[in-house]
């Protein structure tokens, strides 16, 4: 019997994957800066402020302001194909696509600005899927990214009717899979150096100070994470010195300390010559890696007399990282597919 018109979609029991960063702007120029920026800076989750005391704040003078310094900052980093962070999260659910094959269908999302989370769940669901893994590409939990992108997907529920089963990537800051890939990773890209480092600073986003005490576990997780990296290179770099810091401070609050920037200045006025800095909380290389750490962090350890610096690259949708996103998400997948 043929189906009438306005009978609804027959789904047909397909899984799918969407792969969640943060999001960025559409462009490099004041404009789309401003409503970036507006989005973000207005979610509660990211700024912890009374709506009433912050909103006045935000619009008043922070959108009046920030665009034109943070359009700079990413006009120094746009590439051919957009926004690193926009280029890179595609490329890694494109590679994530190959190797499930056709087990899974894998799109990926921004938590802000585009393409939507709502949209691309959208788009999953007319595809035929009855299933979708949500994997918000976090190592370490935080309210400001885990749970902003898990509000987003509960936004989205609540306005449809007839939602797919869903589960969502946890944190994997201590996952083995996670530790090996970024020491293999790192030890790769700092045999190619032409010098060799005495110090390796791992440079984790900042948060502020306060909502570790409001129990964030996210200072936590990024702490183990160093000693797990830590002891990784004990073993295969002895000598290295390894320290931990937090980058990107925002606003006036008391943020995670100690700061990646005045550590690299009193290192530098300490004697130390040779730094190595890597992102380990970033899955891919974005505005505060690559003109925040490879930029500002080497001029500022120069300018305090270092004499060599490297950024190392995140995992982005290299081997290493593609090889642990695609065992998180076959583990996540566990009964869902073969
Ligand atoms: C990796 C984890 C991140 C945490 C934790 C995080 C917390 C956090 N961030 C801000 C404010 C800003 N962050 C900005 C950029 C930005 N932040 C992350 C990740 C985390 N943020 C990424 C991946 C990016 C880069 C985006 C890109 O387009 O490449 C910015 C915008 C840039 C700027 O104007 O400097 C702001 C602002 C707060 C307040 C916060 C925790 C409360
Ligand atoms: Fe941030
Ligand atoms: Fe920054």
């Amino acid at each position: 019997m043929e189906r009438p018109a306005d009978h609804p979609n027959v789904l047909t029991g397909k899984v799918g994957v969407l792969v969640v960063n943060l999001g960025t702007p559409d462009a490099p120029d004041v404009d789309s800066v401003k409503r970036y920026l507006k989005e973000f800076l207005s979610d509660p989750r990211v700024v912890e402020i009374p709506r009433l005391i912050w909103q006045p704040i935000l619009r008043g003078i922070i959108l009046n302001t920030r665009p034109k310094k943070s359009a700079h900052a990413y006009s120094q980093v746009w590439s051919e194909d957009g926004s690193p962070l926009a280029a890179i999260t595609k490329a890694q659910a494109g590679a994530l696509q190959e190797r499930l094959g056709d087990a899974a269908i894998v799109r990926h999302a921004m938590r802000y600005q585009s393409p939507s989370m709502a949209k691309e769940l959208d788009a999953l669901v007319a595809a035929g899927c009855e299933r979708i893994l949500v994997a918000p590409l976090y190592p370490h939990y935080s309210g400001a990214t885990t749970a902003s992108a898990l509000d987003a997907l509960a936004d989205w529920i609540k306005l449809r009717r007839r939602l797919p089963a869903l589960r969502t990537l946890p944190p994997y800051h201590d996952d083995p899979t996670y530790i090996g890939a970024l020491h293999a990773d790192m030890t790769r890209q700092m045999a190619a150096l032409d010098f060799a480092p005495e110090l390796l600073l791992l440079s984790y986003h900042g948060m502020p100070e306060r909502t570790l005490y409001l129990g964030d576990p996210y200072h936590c997780h990024c702490q183990k994470t160093s000693r797990l990296l830590s002891e990784r290179f004990a073993q295969s770099h002895p000598g290295l010195r390894l320290v931990t810091t937090f980058q990107s401070r925002f606003g006036r609050a008391k943020w995670l300390e100690p700061a990646t920037d005045a550590v690299l200045a009193v290192e530098a006025e300490k004697g130390t010559k040779r730094v190595v800095i890597a992102a380990p909380g970033f899955s891919a290389d974005c505005l505060e890696t690559l003109e925040e750490l490879a930029i500002r962090g080497k001029e500022d350890f120069e300018a305090a007399g270092g004499t060599h610096f490297a950024a190392l690259e995140c995992l982005n949708a290299g081997q290493a990282g593609m090889d642990l996103l695609e065992t998180m998400a076959r583990r996540e997948l566990a009964g869902w597919i073969e």
